[in-house]
């Protein structure tokens, strides 16, 4: 039974040595058991374990390493942006731990504290598979905590040391030029992959965690010649689900620059799927349509019945402007939420 489940994972994503429910791993000279799989990406499993001893429960995220300094780097940055970001709003991590194994492959170990209330696409998934709405006061108070993670990074983190601790070299060193006369502004970060599945749930449901920092970058980037938009675009389309992307990632051009804007366009797919079960753009592919074409057309719509105020509607449109320049702050996103939430 147990070798039927280690063979499935396996094919499912022969990338990753999954680990198998009840192996033992050791972190910090502490022995953990693996209780069960929480979750999988491109090249990482999320796992619940449990010390061994005191039975105190964690979640554990092992990356496998790219071959190469490059790979390491990477997830090493992943880890490192969870340790030094300081927001209640942004899951920080307990431990890192970098670990070779027999295959000579190095995976990364992150270890968190174990949100046991999954994630704000659990519930939003529960709730309209029962044709019900998700009640206001969570889509508001959801919003809010994202807002506030995203005004953080969008601001460089500035409640923290940070600045003073990271390396100031490109996060993803893609040969993206830094404009030095807008210097002050690199203290940005952008998220890169905002989406419900990265909202955990604390045990108080109506706060929301922002977690996955695989696809942070600083921003604004200036996108100088072909090759970099490509590498930019190519990065993009591995780091940020396609119905979250915003539309300037699907066609990067020479001469443009990214900005945090392209997190805004990603939180308005968030509200929109929070708000009525499903992404802005998905109706379009069900209709034989393409997901990317109705991304860059900005093709969706509201359904025509929802007990949602039209304040709320209306600002979900203001995130999905296809000029990124007219899209709102994470600043102003959160003064209007606020006063909905008053209201
Ligand atoms: N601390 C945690 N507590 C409980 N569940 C978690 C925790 N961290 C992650 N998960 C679960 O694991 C899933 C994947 O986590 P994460 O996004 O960090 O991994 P990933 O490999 O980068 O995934 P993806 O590539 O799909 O974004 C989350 O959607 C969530 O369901």
């Amino acid at each position: 039974m147990q070798s039927f489940f280690k063979n499935t994972w396996n094919s499912i994503n022969p990338l990753i040595s999954s680990l198998l429910n009840n192996d033992l791993i050791v972190l910090k000279n502490e022995q953990y058991k693996v209780l069960q799989p929480l979750g999988e990406g491109g090249y990482a499993f999320v796992y619940l374990i449990e010390h061994v001893e005191n039975g105190k429960k964690f979640a554990l995220k092992k990356i496998k390493c790219h071959s190469g300094r490059e790979g390491i780097q990477k997830a090493l940055k992943e880890a490192k942006f969870h340790e030094e970001f300081n927001h209640s709003y942004l899951l920080k991590s307990l431990h890192v731990e970098v670990q070779k194994e027999a295959d000579g492959v190095q995976y990364v170990h992150i270890m968190f504290p174990f949100f046991q209330k999954g994630t704000v696409a659990q519930i939003v998934q529960n709730q309209h598979a029962k044709s019900t709405f998700v009640s206001k006061r969570y889509v508001l108070s959801w919003s809010l905590c994202l807002l506030q993670a995203l005004k953080y990074l969008h601001n460089g983190g500035e409640e923290s040391e940070f600045e003073n601790t990271m390396d100031t070299t490109n996060l993803i060193d893609l040969g993206v030029e830094s404009n030095p006369v807008k210097k002050k502004s690199y203290k940005c970060y952008i998220h890169g992959d905002v989406k419900p599945e990265n909202l955990l749930l604390s045990n108080d449901v109506s706060n929301a965690v922002l977690t996955d920092f695989g696809s942070i970058y600083r921003v604004p980037s200036v996108i100088s010649d072909n090759s970099q938009a490509i590498a930019f675009q190519d990065m993009a389309s591995e780091n940020c689900t396609m119905s979250y992307r915003a539309p300037e990632l699907f066609h990067v051009r020479p001469g443009s620059t990214i900005t945090e804007k392209a997190d805004i366009w990603s939180f308005g797919c968030v509200l929109y799927a929070i708000m009525f079960g499903y992404t802005p753009f998905e109706k379009q592919v069900s209709q034989g349509g393409s997901l990317a074409l109705a991304v860059c057309n900005a093709q969706y719509s509201f359904p025509s019945k929802h007990p949602y105020h039209p304040a709320l509607v209306d600002l979900v449109r203001e995130c999905l402007r296809l000029n990124p320049e007219q899209r709102p702050s994470a600043e102003y996103l959160i003064h209007h939420i606020t006063e909905m939430m008053n209201s």
